[in-house]
Parts: structure tokens; C-alpha cells; sequence
């Protein structure tokens, strides 16, 4: 036979020739085949595809049933509507990776009646490297997208955000308040004030709760990358990594809430832009001319005076009166010293939690040293300064000297001449407490010696041993 010539002559001679050699190949490679109707149902199925995929012996059973519904990963259905062939792919079935084949089936008119899947697993052993790293990938992908789930779920409730002082009672009011209705919420405060955490319990005791809350902070996006960061990039809108396309972050918060933290330092032209999503409630990722619908919440926050931005041209007014619908202000901490103790406590508690280190109370001097100083970092600098503490100290209970060591005299110093008040119980609780130590010394140890000294009864001097927390 002279190829050359019957090919030449009759194109569908090569069609002819091939197609049964091609079909007797795929029989021979083949393990197991299942065929679906022109709206994915199956209609076919062999006994070694039942057992290869670990099915029920009984084709009859899932005769008619949709093809997602026992094999869910199938792509049938898309080669049934495409009329496309699938010719070799990966597919997942349980915690199995197969290779396989689809092929559309087609009557004299060329009209798609169907399709039947090739499963072409135990003859390909060649390929299990491959498999296995396909089904490693693919746990870690599986893995990676559940701690981003876990990532996008506040961490913080309303319960996180300590404090019993008026200030903070407020505060929380207003944040229960912001909660409810579904407004674009303003959070005002210096930093270190817990402006995130009270973003992130806003959301979480809304009906939003179970979508995600996204967090973007404007002053630490290079200012290039910060519309990207925000509205994502369509396909083919750069080269290399981003080749793909990438979701903004208001397509990731869809449902959900945007924090928009230090959102006076975005730059005009994300301001602009930013309004406008406000008030259409959509996005144009960049190089792309499509709109996409997005539904978000949005709770900015800025520790810079918005207004005097405004007022400098700084910060677009239209942008700032979209914010500002409802405000709240976080105090510092040195306006609600009557919470330092509640927020040492609990500052303690987490770091002993999470180093496992021996726990130990604070003193009442201690307490009294540190409602002296100013905290301009607020909450997360007294943070840091009782971790350093714990560390640092070696004594049974946490004293002044602890942390004069770490915040010197004359930081105190300096903003002991401003005279913040202190909550009077702690100035009793001191004063009783450098009076019992005194008279102890002076006693010699000698409880009742102390307690006659102290013109009180034994019992009385026991009780307050244990109240001040100094051992009886
Ligand atoms: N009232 C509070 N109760 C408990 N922890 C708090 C409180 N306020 C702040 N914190 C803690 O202080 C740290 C800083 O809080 P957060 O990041 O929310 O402050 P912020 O105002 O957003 O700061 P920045 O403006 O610098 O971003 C966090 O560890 C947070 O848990």
C-alpha cells in the first residue's frame, strides 16, 4: 500500500487507517470505561471501572444518575457541552489519582449524543512519580486554602477587648451598635489602641460573621502596588508571576468585611478609586475592562487627625464624609487607667499560655509604677512591656523594680508631672500594702507583733495578706 498516495488521494483514508489502531490501543492501556448521555448521566459502565474506582459491584444502581454524583471530579458533563475531547488528565477520586481519558460521542450529524471516560490507571506505573507528587500538591493545596480560611476568621470578639472603665464601656457599646447595622464604620484611636481587634469583633457579632474579614493596612502597600493589592489584576494584565490574574482584596472580602487600617495614608488616586467602589459597590480590576458586582463591608481606621488631612488636601472630603458615617473613638490607655490592671491580667495570662512559663501576679506597686507612665504605644507597647518583664524577672511576683528596668525612672518621671489619675483602690491597696511590709520588718516577722503595731486584730492582718496577694 503506498501511503503517500492514499493520503493524498483520500484525506480520510489516514482517518480510516488510524481509528481503529487508535481504539484498539486505548483498549489494550484502557482499565476501566464509563459512558454518559447527552445531560451527563450515565448509561454505561464496565465491571473493571466499578472496581478499579472501588464502586458497588452492581452497575445497575447508579445507571441514570448524574455523573457528579459518584465520580465528582468528572469532567464529562464539560465534554457532553463543549464537544471537546479531554485527552489526558489527572483526576482525583477519593484519595486516588487516575489518569484519564474523554472523548465526546457523536451521531452521523456530527450531533454530541454523549461522551465516555477512559480510565487508564494500573498500565500507567511509569506515571506513579507523578501521580504521587500530583496528590501531594494537591494535599497541600487543600491544606493551604484551609489556613487561609482559618486566616480570613476573626480572631477577636467583643469579649476580647478588656476594660471596665467608662471609656471602654462605651466603646463597646458603640461597637455592638456598629454590629447591627451594616454601615461603613470609622475607627479613630493612636495606635496600639485596638482598633483591629475592634474591627475584627465588629464583624464577627454581624450577620457577616461567617463570611471573610480581610484586613489591608494602606501604610505598609507600597503606594505602586496598592490598586492592585485592592482591586486585583485581570489576565494578562502584567507578565511573570501575575500572568494569571490575581482577586483584589475587595473580590476576597466579598460577604464578608475590609478593614481598611491607616486609611488616611492611601494616596489620592486610590481615594478616588476607592470611592467610587463605595458608592457603585463594584470593581474594574486593573487592565480589565469588566465591572465585577462586589458586596463589602467596610470598617477603615486611621490614628492621623482625618479632618486636619482634609483640611491640608491631604485626604478627599467626599471619601472622608463616606467614611465617617458612624465613628467611634478609642481612648488611649492613659485615659482609662482603671483598666490597667484588667489588661495586665489578661496580657499576662496569654503570654503564660503560649510560653508556658510559671505564672506570677503583679504587685500593687508594681500596678502603681505603671499607671505613672504615658503609653503613647497604648495597648500594645504595655504588651510588650509585660512579656519583657516576664522574661527579664526572676522574683515570685512581678514589683515596680521589675519594670523600672525596663521603663526607666525618668520616662515615669516625665509623665508623673502631668499627675494621671489612679483609681483610689490602687492607692489603698499600695499604701496597705508598703504599711504591712514595713510593720513586718519591723516585727521581725512576727504576725501578731505586726498586728498589734498595725492596730488591727491577727485575723484582719491574715485576710489582707491574702487579699494584697503577699504570702500569709
Ligand atoms: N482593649 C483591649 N483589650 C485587649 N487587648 C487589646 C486592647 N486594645 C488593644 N489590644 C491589644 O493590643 C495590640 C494592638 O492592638 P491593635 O492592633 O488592634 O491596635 P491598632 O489600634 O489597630 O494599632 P495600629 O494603629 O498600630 O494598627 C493587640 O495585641 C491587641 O490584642
Amino acid at each position: 500500500m503506498n501511503l503517500t498516495q492514499l493520503f493524498t488521494e483520500n484525506p480520510e483514508g489516514l482517518k480510516n487507517l488510524a481509528t481503529p489502531a487508535l481504539l484498539q490501543r486505548l483498549e489494550d492501556i484502557c482499565e476501566g470505561t464509563i459512558a454518559v448521555d447527552a445531560q451527563a448521566r450515565i448509561v454505561w459502565i464496565n465491571d473493571r471501572y466499578l472496581q478499579i474506582m472501588g464502586l458497588p459491584p452492581d452497575p445497575q444502581a447508579l445507571l441514570g444518575r448524574d455523573i457528579e454524583e459518584i465520580i465528582p471530579h468528572s469532567l464529562l458533563r464539560q465534554v457532553v457541552t463543549t464537544g471537546e475531547p479531554i485527552l489526558l488528565d489527572l483526576m482525583a477520586f477519593g484519595s486516588e489519582t487516575f489518569v484519564v481519558t474523554r472523548l465526546p460521542l457523536t451521531d452521523r450529524q456530527g450531533k454530541v449524543v454523549g461522551a465516555v471516560g477512559f480510565c487508564l490507571y494500573e498500565k500507567m506505573h511509569h506515571l506513579k512519580p507523578l501521580l504521587d507528587k500530583f496528590s501531594r500538591l494537591q494535599q497541600e493545596l487543600a491544606d493551604t486554602r484551609r489556613q487561609l480560611a482559618e486566616n480570613r476568621r476573626p480572631r477577636y470578639t467583643m469579649a476580647s477587648y478588656v476594660g471596665n472603665s467608662p471609656a471602654s464601656m462605651e466603646v463597646k457599646r458603640q461597637a455592638r451598635r456598629a454590629a447591627e447595622l451594616d454601615t461603613t464604620v470609622l475607627l479613630l484611636g493612636e495606635t496600639g489602641t485596638g482598633k483591629e481587634l475592634l474591627a475584627q469583633a465588629i464583624h464577627a457579632q454581624s450577620p457577616r460573621s461567617s463570611k471573610p474579614f480581610i484586613a489591608v493596612n494602606a501604610a505598609a502597600i507600597p503606594e505602586s502596588l496598592l490598586e492592585a493589592e485592592f482591586f486585583g489584576t485581570a489576565p494578562g494584565a502584567y507578565t511573570g508571576a501575575d500572568k494569571k490574574g490575581r482577586d483584589g482584596k475587595f473580590k476576597l472580602a466579598h460577604g464578608g468585611t475590609l478593614f481598611l487600617d491607616e486609611v488616611g495614608d492611601m494616596p489620592l488616586q486610590v481615594q478616588s478609586k476607592l470611592l467610587r467602589v463605595l458608592q457603585e459597590q463594584e470593581i474594574e480590576p486593573l487592565g480589565s475592562n469588566k465591572v465585577v458586582k462586589v458586596d463589602v463591608r467596610i470598617i477603615a481606621a486611621t490614628s492621623v487627625a482625618l479632618q486636619q488631612s482634609v483640611a491640608q488636601g491631604r485626604f478627599r472630603s467626599d471619601l472622608y464624609y463616606r467614611l465617617n458615617v458612624l465613628s467611634i473613638t478609642l481612648p488611649p490607655l492613659r485615659e482609662r487607667l482603671g483598666d490597667l490592671e484588667a489588661l495586665c491580667e489578661s496580657g499576662l495570662e496569654q503570654i503564660y499560655e503560649r510560653t508556658g512559663m510559671a505564672r506570677r501576679d503583679m504587685t500593687p506597686s508594681a500596678l502603681a509604677y505603671l499607671s505613672r507612665y504615658d503609653w503613647p504605644g497604648n495597648v500594645r507597647e504595655l504588651r510588650n512591656v509585660l512579656e519583657k518583664a516576664v522574661l527579664y524577672s526572676e522574683s515570685k511576683q512581678l514589683d515596680a523594680d521589675d519594670f523600672a528596668r525596663i521603663l526607666p525612672q525618668d520616662t515615669i518621671a516625665v509623665s508623673s508631672r502631668q499627675q494621671p489619675v489612679m483609681p483610689l483602690a490602687h492607692v489603698v491597696a499600695d499604701a496597705e500594702r508598703q504599711a504591712i511590709l514595713g510593720a513586718l520588718q519591723a516585727a521581725g516577722g512576727r504576725k501578731s507583733v505586726a498586728a498589734q503595731m498595725l492596730g488591727i486584730s491577727r485575723a484582719t492582718l491574715y485576710e489582707k495578706l491574702s487579699q494584697l496577694k503577699l504570702a500569709a
